[in-house]
């Protein structure tokens, strides 16, 4: 079920009925719709029902927070060019990610997680593929909860992306597990994000310039309590703000999605602004599905050529991390 949107505010999705096993083929049918409209509409959501406890989502915060209290040596230590290869873990410090020429770069901070791949493995070391760094933390208060969230959002990607697809136009036949093959050892970054203050604000600068996530999809947890995410309206011509639901995800359609759907699903511009109050900080945890990287397809209505997961990301990280970033 949803409760919908007034016109220019984001929906939210209760996506209760497609996990209950009680739930009627009706109630599931009426999530599908609120999804597709959603992500035709906006390509941004609200999602609660999930039935992720509401301690796992405040644990994560506190991992975050731990780690960006560090002092800077010690984020030194897991730096993103210290990732075997081209595997990109790690600490990004920020003004690394530019988003196109005439903003300044990204003031965010950033600890990247990936699919835990070992390093004896035949493809560690290629493109976002290899072992995660962890810094010097207690196990149990950083790693295994990074890695308890990061199975709870495979999951619940798998389950988003089916819901995705039975959201599709029916003249174009999609079988329910067409885009099942993403999600088969998929490449999984996922961003520990922290926005500090800034000593004067400039508005060529953002906590992230506006941009499309390259992602299939991405699922954003908001701290409560902050506010800073905007995303691009076409009808009002103007950034609506992203509220944080409570114990809600955000879900936003990315670039690939886009692709697969010939445009059907929308990926919308989006974007953080920056604050100065000395004493405020924000932080959120951004899960990006990408996909197998060697998946392919064409787009779903048939139209147009192959899409690849690994060149299509390959390309845009390469492009908005410039010299700043490791080589990819
Ligand atoms: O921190 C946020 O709320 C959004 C971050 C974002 O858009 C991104 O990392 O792609
Ligand atoms: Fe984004």
């Amino acid at each position: 079920m949803s409760s919908n949107a007034s016109e220019g505010a984001i929906p939210t999705v209760d996506i209760g009925a497609i996990l209950s096993p009680t739930a009627t083929e009706e109630d599931r049918r009426q999530v599908v719709e609120a999804v597709r409209h959603a992500s035709t509409t906006y390509g941004f959501f609200n999602l609660v029902g999930h039935g992720i406890p509401r301690a796992q989502l405040h644990q994560i915060f506190e991992s975050s927070k731990l780690f960006f209290a560090l002092p800077e040596e010690k984020r030194k230590e897991v730096h993103i060019g210290k990732a075997l290869g081209r595997a990109f873990r790690g600490w990004e410090p920020p003004l690394i990610q530019q988003h196109q020429e005439g903003v300044l770069p990204d003031t965010k901070e950033t600890f990247i997680i990936g699919r835990e791949v070992s390093a004896d493995h035949p493809d560690a070391g290629t493109f976002l593929t290899g072992p995660n760094l962890w810094p010097d933390l207690p196990k149990g208060d950083f790693e295994d909860v990074i890695l308890a969230y990061q199975a709870r959002m495979v999951e619940l990607a798998r389950i988003i992306v089916r819901v995705l697809v039975q959201g599709l136009p029916e003249a174009w036949g999609c079988a329910p597990d067409v885009l099942d093959g993403l999600t088969v050892e998929p490449a999984i970054p996922m961003r520990m994000l922290h926005y500090g203050p800034v000593k004067e604000k400039d508005p060529r600068q953002f906590g992230v310039a506006a941009h499309t996530d390259f992602s299939t999809i991405t699922i954003l947890l908001q701290q409560p309590g902050t506010e800073g995410l905007q995303v691009w309206y076409p009808p009002t011509e103007d950034w609506i703000p992203v509220p944080v639901a409570e114990d809600g995800f955000v879900i936003n359609i990315g670039d690939l999605m886009q692709q697969y759907t010939a445009g059907y699903y929308r990926s919308a511009r989006h974007r953080v602004v920056t604050f100065s109050e000395e004493d405020k900080h924000r932080y959120s945890v951004a899960f990006f599905l990408d996909g197998n990287l060697r998946f392919k397809t064409k787009p779903l209505d048939g139209s147009g050529t192959e899409i690849a997961v690994g060149e299509y990301v390959y390309s845009c990280l390469n492009r908005t991390l410039g010299a700043r970033g490791p080589s990819l």
